[in-house]
């Protein structure tokens, strides 16, 4: 079972936009994966989420991101409990706020790569027309403008994963949480995945990256070790 430890690295104030208290939670029943972790994210915080294979940063992000229900304890979104949601509120709140980098990024085989990174606008509520300059800027970024109208059949594991932190990142979110959103990347495609991250806490965001690469630590303003 993992135990918290948080290690500040810079300065960060104004209002926590991610809160966490006492959470606990596990697969099966009397074995406790997180137990006790308690968290405050503040604006412009690039958070780096490490430790060792299997100790639970995953499941750390879907708790955070309100995509698992805690056993117990509380999550807080720009001060929104989210154990007081209903699932639609809380699918709502979650478009509206977060972006999520999966870590196997799954895409529809149906629908174009530009389709696919337009689909948080869908799901909160905003015509995905409006967002296409967005959602091109973004592919043109992250070099991989060339695959708009690709299927996902047709593009490479890396490619994907680039798409999936563009889909993440349209809808410029208060909280981004990415698992692992380098690990199939070579150095450049790294090096502009984090400079998007980056650039989201920039603009205020919460950045929350589960990660073992030291490259990408080094790069985060905060450390959150499960141990
Ligand atoms: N859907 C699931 N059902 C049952 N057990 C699960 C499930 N998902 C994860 N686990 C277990 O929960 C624990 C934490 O998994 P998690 O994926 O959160 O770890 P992690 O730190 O992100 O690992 P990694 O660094 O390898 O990605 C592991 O023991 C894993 O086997």
């Amino acid at each position: 079972m993992a135990e918290t430890v948080v290690v500040p690295v810079a300065e960060h104030t104004g209002a926590p936009r991610v809160v966490a208290r006492d959470l606990t939670y596990g697969y099966r029943r009397d074995v406790p994966v997180l137990d006790g972790v308690d968290l405050d994210l503040r604006p412009g915080e690039v958070v780096a989420l490490t430790g060792p294979s299997g100790r639970g940063k995953s499941t750390l992000l879907y708790l955070l991101a309100g995509l698992l229900r805690p056993w117990s304890g509380t999550v807080r979104l720009d001060g929104v409990d989210l154990g007081e949601l209903a699932d639609a509120e809380r699918s709502l709140l979650r478009a509206r706020t977060c972006g999520f980098v999966f870590q196997d990024v799954v895409l529809d085989p149906r629908r174009r790569i530009l389709d696919s990174v337009l689909e948080p606008a869908r799901y909160a509520g905003h015509p995905p027309k409006r967002w296409v300059p967005r959602a091109l800027g973004l592919l043109e970024s992250m070099g991989v403008a060339l695959q708009a109208d690709a299927r996902p059949g047709e593009v490479s594991g890396g490619q994907a994963q680039r798409i999936g932190v563009c889909r993440a990142l349209l809808m410029e979110p208060g909280v981004v949480f990415a698992d692992e959103p380098t690990g199939n990347l070579d150095h450049a495609s790294a090096e502009a995945v984090l400079d998007a991250l980056d650039g989201a806490a920039r603009r205020g965001a919460v950045v929350v990256i589960a990660t073992h690469d030291d490259r990408v630590v080094d790069r985060c303003t905060s450390r959150v070790v499960l141990s």
